[in-house]
């Protein structure tokens, strides 16, 4: 199952895989050529027939220099191949990823993707290339020295057969504690990303609290858990391969044993028996180095497994289907809307609401009534358990869901910024560099957004770097930021959750009176308890479960 997924992806790659196929075939060839001829020249010398022997030692060298660069280019070609693969592999999973609902993503431990997406992608693609470039010519060389083997003596050959099912015996057992031991390094080593990815994001707090020893000794037990197991994982490893190759060797001694009765009866001659062991010796290195990517496989089935499950997972819906609305008039309905998150208390209880284009509307309410979550509805981050939500009078689960989501300018509770200019994070992936409008369009955002001051004072002004998440600036520049992000994009209808709540008094009164003019004829829904925002708006809702109650002029 897993090899069918893998093999979809190699599929597009048929040429390379078809090109290392045929320099693997060569090169296997030359290898197979270099024991008999090595016999001839060593039976030559030693029974004295040297007659055609300088023609042998030529066609020896030749072998030898041709196997040396077939083999430098077929690791060239399956390395190409296999990175290709996996920089596939690498798009198909983010874009997959990038496309699944909110719910997967607010379930999932970004850590875990993250070791996925790194971490295991990066193993995958070291197995893959380590496999094509040596498993084809590996089995090639391997079935091939075997062939000859028979030719030469089929009755001491015979041994191959007998020992090659206890092999794979010892394989599937060595594989299986692999597997596990795959598995539990898998854990340990997310668990070792997963606790610096939220120590390096707390290391604010880290610090106020005094607790940089308590953590250390979690990361540290974290490491060390995966050292052990990685090791353990290692240690099984490093026996395989060379135990394997000596199991082969003695095999061939046994061979050289009943050889010489054959020599000393005049059936082979020394040529013919020194050709025999050099093809022996040859099978040892393959069966070997087969038997290690057995135990890599083991690994690279987990993450082959692992990205399967995601990549099968179902994306959001209304990606390629639905409505495409135009530019919005921006009246908002709510009929008898239920939401429930999964295995929590109901959220919101049958809530009716109108909403008129172009009104400013202010929606108060305590903590963790689910004004937020009405937010993550419209935005269809959630679909209603039951109920309508609609846009313009157009159920919004009909449209398809990017041109949906563009209507809206959205400005969260928390301000989610990059590591990058000021100037990107509010063109936020847009190329504002093709054309100059991008520019005015920027600096017009920026004055509403009442951020002109504090950039003109950076020395760098908008092209100033502002640190992960938006390390580098205070909480209310950062508001500012996201907010001038939303306004970039002059979309028909705002959701300001929360989004002036650190702003000091001056500065969110001098917004209110600049976006008075510049919202007009958008609709505007504001989230928030602050006298000066509750002020800008047409009309205050307070949001309950079932209810939400017209309180304009009562606060
Ligand atoms: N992703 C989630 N999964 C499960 N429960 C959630 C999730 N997000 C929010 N909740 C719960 O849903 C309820 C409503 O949350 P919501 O964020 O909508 O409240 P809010 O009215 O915006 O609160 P606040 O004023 O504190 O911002 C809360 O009880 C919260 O714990």
């Amino acid at each position: 199952m897993t090899f069918e997924f893998l093999w979809q992806r190699a599929k597009q790659f048929r040429a390379e895989l078809l090109l290392i196929s045929g320099l693997t075939l060569l090169g296997s060839l030359a290898t197979l050529a270099i024991p008999w001829l090595a016999g001839q020249v060593i039976g030559g010398m030693v029974t004295g027939q040297s007659q055609s022997l300088d023609q042998t030692l030529y066609l020896l060298i030749l072998a030898l220099v041709a196997m040396t660069g077939l083999s430098i280019l077929s690791t060239i070609a399956s390395s190409a191949a296999s990175l290709r693969i996996l920089t596939g592999l690498r798009q198909e999973i983010y874009d997959h990823v990038s496309l699944m609902p909110m719910s997967f993503h607010e379930k999932r431990s970004s850590g875990d993707l993250l070791a996925l997406m790194t971490y295991e992608v990066g193993n995958l693609s070291s197995f893959l290339a380590t496999t094509l470039a040596t498993a084809p010519s590996m089995l090639l060389t391997a079935g091939g020295a075997v062939i000859v083997l028979f030719l030469i003596n089929p009755y001491v050959a015979v041994l191959i057969p007998i020992l090659l099912p206890l092999f794979f015996v010892a394989m599937k057992l060595v594989g299986r504690r692999l597997r596990i031991l795959a598995r539990q390094a898998r854990r340990a080593e997310v668990a070792v990303f997963a606790t610096a990815e939220s120590d390096l994001a707390m290391i604010p707090a880290i610090k106020a609290f005094a607790s940089e020893e308590d953590h250390r000794t979690r990361y540290s037990k974290t490491v060390l858990t995966s050292q052990a197991i990685a090791f353990r994982k290692a240690r099984i490893r490093a026996f395989i391969s060379p135990i394997v190759a000596l199991i082969s060797a003695l095999a061939a001694i046994a061979v050289l044993a009943l050889g010489s009765t054959a020599l000393a009866s005049g059936e082979q001659s020394p040529g013919e028996l020194f050709a025999f062991l050099l093809y022996a010796a040859l099978l040892t290195r393959p069966v070997g180095g087969l038997a290690d990517i057995y135990g890599r496989y083991q690994t690279a089935r987990g993450t082959l497994s692992r990205l399967q499950s995601v990549l099968e997972m179902e994306l959001e819906s209304g990606h390629n289907s639905g409505i495409t609305p135009d530019r919005a008039n921006g009246r908002i309905e709510l009929q008898n809307v239920h939401f429930t998150y999964p295995g929590r208390p109901a959220v919101l209880c049958g809530l009716d609401l109108q909403i008129q284009p172009g009104e400013i509307i202010a929606l108060t309410g305590d903590n963790g009534v689910g004004k937020s979550t009405l937010v993550k509805l419209l935005l269809r981050f959630y679909a209603p358990d039951s109920g309508q939500i609609l846009l313009d009078g157009q159920d919004i689960g009909a449209l398809q869901i990017q041109s949906l989501r563009r209507q809206f300018g959205y400005v969260p509770q928390r301000a989610l910024l990059f590591n990058g200019t000021i100037a990107d994070n509010i063109a936020f992936g847009q190329d504002r560099h093709s054309d100059d409008n991008s520019a005015a369009a920027i600096a017009r955002a920026v004055r509403l957004a009442q951020a002109e001051r504090f950039i003109s004072d950076l020395p760098q002004g908008l092209e100033t770097e502002i640190g992960d998440h938006g390390i580098r600036l205070s909480g209310g520049q950062g508001q500012r930021v996201a907010l001038a992000r939303a306004l970039y994009r002059d979309p028909p209808i705002y959701i300001l959750d929360e989004a002036t709540s650190m702003y000091d008094l001056d500065s969110e009164a001098a917004f209110v009176e600049d976006c008075i003019e510049a919202l007009k004829g958008r609709t505007v829904i504001i989230i928030t308890h602050r006298p000066a925002s509750l002020a800008l708006a047409d009309r205050v809702l307070k949001v309950s479960a079932d209810a939400v109650t017209d309180v304009t002029g009562a606060l």
